[in-house]
């Protein structure tokens, strides 16, 4: 191991350090917090991993130029021929479409938009589900996850699904294929040697190769028509949502030799705004509900404040959050405590630098431990406690507790749908809980674990729960 880096494992050549346990993958990290302290490293084949969970190292590292870059892994890519969209790219392309999107998603007018309107929508029709389900015990992940979906599809481009819509369903199965197959790509990035030392036919088996591509030319066909679609009924003057919009900018640059627009970036931006703005809602959101049905106390504050501010029927939009400052501590509560994405997404240092004493060399790749820093002492009084009054001041006003908080990520990468999100968590909390209390079946509590099983995701365990309606 070069002198200079972090402590850590540096384990073998080609295979890095391979932990023989039977702890999962977080505990694993939290373990070697635990010896090195707020930042070490751990060598994953032959990548160079550096793992922080110090608040303020994190912000420290992640508002530097220097580890804005994505590494180059083809399970960001999804084995393109370049990266393209925001989540795996760098650079001018980065920046560009960045800025594209953050722009478009605030010219649909988070306030008073038809996105609001588009989720109140969705949320009206996951209330009709619950209801047809009321009393009996159900998991309410599924007709969550399409709602979430058609809000991103009304974001992109203007459409909403029925929820029996086959093409609807099509959509959702390749969306859970995604990460079945990218956990596979992962052995590609960490051991890129062993292609070399398989038969091709064999690596490409081991890695699931043609069905990844299958896959990804199955989201690209659904994209591709969309994009014609729009191309062939699009209105300059009244661009009607991303697709739209990404034309008209690829039209008025389309002389531009700097210009980073294509079709093909475009088709890929749309599938990110899927693969990033999908899962990441509705398993939220599933954590909201399950928080609630476990801390009743809670839930009886949270629907004395929706009865007090939104009448008998009346639909919540953003205009009502500065008067509901329950509501949203017990958003953020919910979002401190499962701490969704627990190692962010991933940055890699772009030249040899210094981070926290230590030397970080180029092509280092740096991951957050978000559970570190949303149970840190430091910032937050008995972390292992469920309390949203956390988020409140002595006026009972909603505040806005930065430090330690980076459920979003921090600094430059910072989510780009952050707004959204918050608005969609708002509008769903809001509205499904004005009609329905929830708590678990009789004789059952709710497992407030979370599902280790997946690397990205710290996701519920798939809780039952009761909805009852509520009469206002
Ligand atoms: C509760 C919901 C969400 C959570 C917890 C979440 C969290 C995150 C996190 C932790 C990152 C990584 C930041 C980094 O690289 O340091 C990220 C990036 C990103 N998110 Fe979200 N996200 C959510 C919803 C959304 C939505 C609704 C969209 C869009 C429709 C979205 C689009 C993106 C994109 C495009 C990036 C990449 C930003 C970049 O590389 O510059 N996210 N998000």
């Amino acid at each position: 191991k070069p002198p200079g880096l972090p402590p850590g494992k540096w384990g073998l050549p080609l295979v890095g350090y391979i932990p023989w346990t039977s702890k999962n993958f977080e505990e694993q990290v939290m373990d070697l917090h635990q010896q090195y302290g707020n930042i070490f490293l751990w060598r994953m084949g032959t990548q160079l991993m550096i793992f922080i969970n110090d608040y303020k190292l994190m912000k420290e590292a992640f508002s530097r130029a220097e580890f804005i870059p994505r590494p180059d892994w083809d399970v960001l890519t999804l084995i393109d021929e370049a990266p393209h969209g925001i989540v795996s790219s760098s650079g001018i392309l980065w920046h560009n479409n960045r800025r594209f999107t953050l722009r478009q998603l605030r010219d649909l007018g988070m306030g008073k938009s038809s996105l609001v309107g588009a989720v109140q929508q969705q949320c009206l029709k996951l209330r009709e589900t619950l209801a047809k389900g009321a009393g009996t015990a159900v998991v309410i992940n599924h007709q969550l996850h399409l709602s979430v979906i058609n809000i991103i599809w009304y974001m992109v481009a203007s459409r909403q699904f029925d929820a029996e819509n086959k093409r609807l369903h099509e959509f959702v199965d390749l969306l859970s294929d995604l990460v079945i197959l990218s956990n596979r790509l992962a052995i590609k990035d960490f051991m890129p040697w062993m292609q070399n030392v398989m038969p091709d036919f064999l690596f490409k088996r081991l890695i699931k190769y043609h069905e990844m591509m299958d896959m990804k030319e199955k989201f690209l066909q659904f994209f591709r028509e969309e994009v014609e679609e729009h191309k062939a009924t699009l209105d300059p003057n009244h661009p009607r949502d991303l697709i739209d919009s990404y034309l008209l900018e690829m039209e008025a640059k389309k002389d531009d030799p700097e210009t980073t627009c294509s079709e093909r970036d475009l088709m890929f931006l749309m599938f990110e705004m899927f693969s990033a703005g999908s899962e990441t809602t509705s398993n939220t959101f599933t954590w909201v509900c399950c928080y609630l049905a476990a801390h009743p106390q809670v839930q009886r504050k949270l629907h004395a404040e929706i009865d007090e501010v939104l009448p008998s029927g009346a639909l919540p939009t953003l205009a009502e959050k500065s008067r509901m400052p329950y509501t949203e501590a017990v958003i953020h509560e919910v979002m401190r405590a499962c701490s969704l994405i627990n190692f962010g997404v991933q940055h890699m240092a772009a030249s040899d630098t210094q981070l926290g004493g230590y030397t970080i060399p180029k092509g280092a790749v740096v991951s957050t431990t978000v559970t570190a820093i949303h149970y840190d002492s430091r910032y937050w009084d008995r972390p292992e406690e469920f309390r949203p009054e956390r988020w409140l001041d002595e006026n009972g006003k909603f505040s806005m507790v930065k430090e330690g908080f980076l459920p979003f990520g921090v600094g430059k990468r910072v989510c780009v749908g952050e707004s959204l999100a918050r608005m969609e968590l708002f509008i769903l909390t809001t509205m499904v809980f004005q009609s329905f209390a929830i708590a678990p079946p009789p004789g059952k509590s709710v497992n407030l674990t979370p599902d280790l099983s997946g690397f990205f995701f710290r996701k519920a365990m798939p809780n039952e729960f009761v909805f009852t309606a509520r009469e206002q």
